[in-house]
């Protein structure tokens, strides 16, 4: 009889307890930790041949004393927690989920969306605060409320999400630009120059992994360039955006808004830049929760156990 897999898992509670697991066809052994410290990881895997993490970070280090470790399964789509490159090196194989995401996400941006365009949380807590009573009519103008029918949304990739964020998007009656990559002179069919999409969009969507090409693609020029009145979604990574270039523009009135889902470091420190934004009205913030949807984790953690499944009979799915 072969000896039992050993996988640990590194961050269970990054999946909500009503979602089960189902079951490894192979003969193993599961070692489930609900979170681990970034100086716990490398003690924790050495032994391992299986590795699942959601958003715990494994690195070139942690990995330099594993014996025997063959697979690192990504309970996500974004795989920059882990050291790709490092684990190529070492013959250990990377996967990840791919496409659990292509309703929650997409309608998790919309909301942000439609909640900015339309002033909702400020007119929320306008009523809470009384002004409505005191208005002496039945409704008032506080805030700007506008239309997304009619309005252009620029995409930043143009994978899964981006393009079912664009189908939502079209359906709304909203003119799609899908942007080039940044400094990219010739832009691939169907897109639209990275520059010339920062400048005409009134609303620029976010949605490429965060890796050494994109991190802070959008910064203090590039907001610059924005229209006045245009509104920045992030629910693809932090670090992809200049996240206190980002907290300065809204101060100073130089953009019309921002949605954002991910920040740089998770969970956000009381001393980030986006803690002075948290009372305005142009701002909001979810705690990495576009994913969240009940059906979408549920997708993801029957892809988690299938892609393991799979690896154990010989077959690499979504290799990254
Ligand atoms: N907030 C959340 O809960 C979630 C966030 N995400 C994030 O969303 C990202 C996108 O997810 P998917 O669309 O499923 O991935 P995907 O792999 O289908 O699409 C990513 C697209 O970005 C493009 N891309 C890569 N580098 C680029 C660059 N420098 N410039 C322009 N385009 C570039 C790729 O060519 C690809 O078309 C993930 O990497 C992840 O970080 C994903 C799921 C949930
Ligand atoms: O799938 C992803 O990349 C997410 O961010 C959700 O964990």
């Amino acid at each position: 009889m072969s000896a039992a897999v050993r996988i640990v898992f590194l961050d269970r509670a990054t999946l909500p307890d009503f979602i089960e697991l189902k079951a490894f066809d192979f003969a193993h052994e599961v070692i489930t930790y609900d979170q681990t410290k970034p100086e716990e990881v490398a003690g924790r895997i050495a032994q391992a041949q299986i590795v699942i993490t959601n958003k715990v970070p494994v690195s070139a280090a942690d990995l330099a004393r594993t014996d025997g470790l063959k697979l690192v399964a990504v309970a996500a789509t974004g795989t920059n927690i882990v050291d790709v490159e490092a684990c190529r090196q070492k013959g250990v194989v990377v996967t990840n989920i791919r496409n659990y995401a292509v309703n929650t996400v997409p309608e998790h941006t919309l909301a942000l969306i439609f909640a900015l365009r339309r002033s909702l949380l400020a007119y929320h807590l306008s009523v809470a605060r009384g002004r409505w009573a005191q208005s002496g009519q039945f409704c008032y103008f506080d805030y700007p409320v506008s239309d997304l029918a009619d309005s252009t949304i620029g995409i930043f990739g143009s994978g899964a999400l981006g393009s079912a964020v664009a189908g939502r998007a079209q359906a709304l009656g909203m003119k799609v630009l899908f942007a080039g990559r940044k400094g990219e002179t010739a832009v691939k069919k169907d897109h639209t120059p990275f520059e010339e999409v920062i400048a005409r969009a009134d609303i620029l969507s976010l949605h490429l992994p965060l890796t050494d090409g994109t991190r802070h693609m959008i910064g203090a020029p590039e907001l610059a360039q924005m229209k006045p009145t245009a509104i920045l979604i992030n629910t693809a990574r932090g670090g992809l955006v200049d996240e206190a270039a980002l907290a300065d523009a809204l101060e100073n009135g130089q953009i019309g808004g921002a949605g954002f889902d991910v920040v740089t470091q998770e969970p956000m420190p009381d001393t980030h830049p986006f803690m002075r934004l948290m009372n305005r009205s142009d701002f909001i913030l979810t705690p990495h929760v576009a994913w969240a949807s009940r059906q979408a984790i549920q997708t993801l953690a029957d892809q988690l156990v299938d892609n393991i499944n799979a690896f154990e009979r010989g077959e690499i799915r979504n290799p990254v």
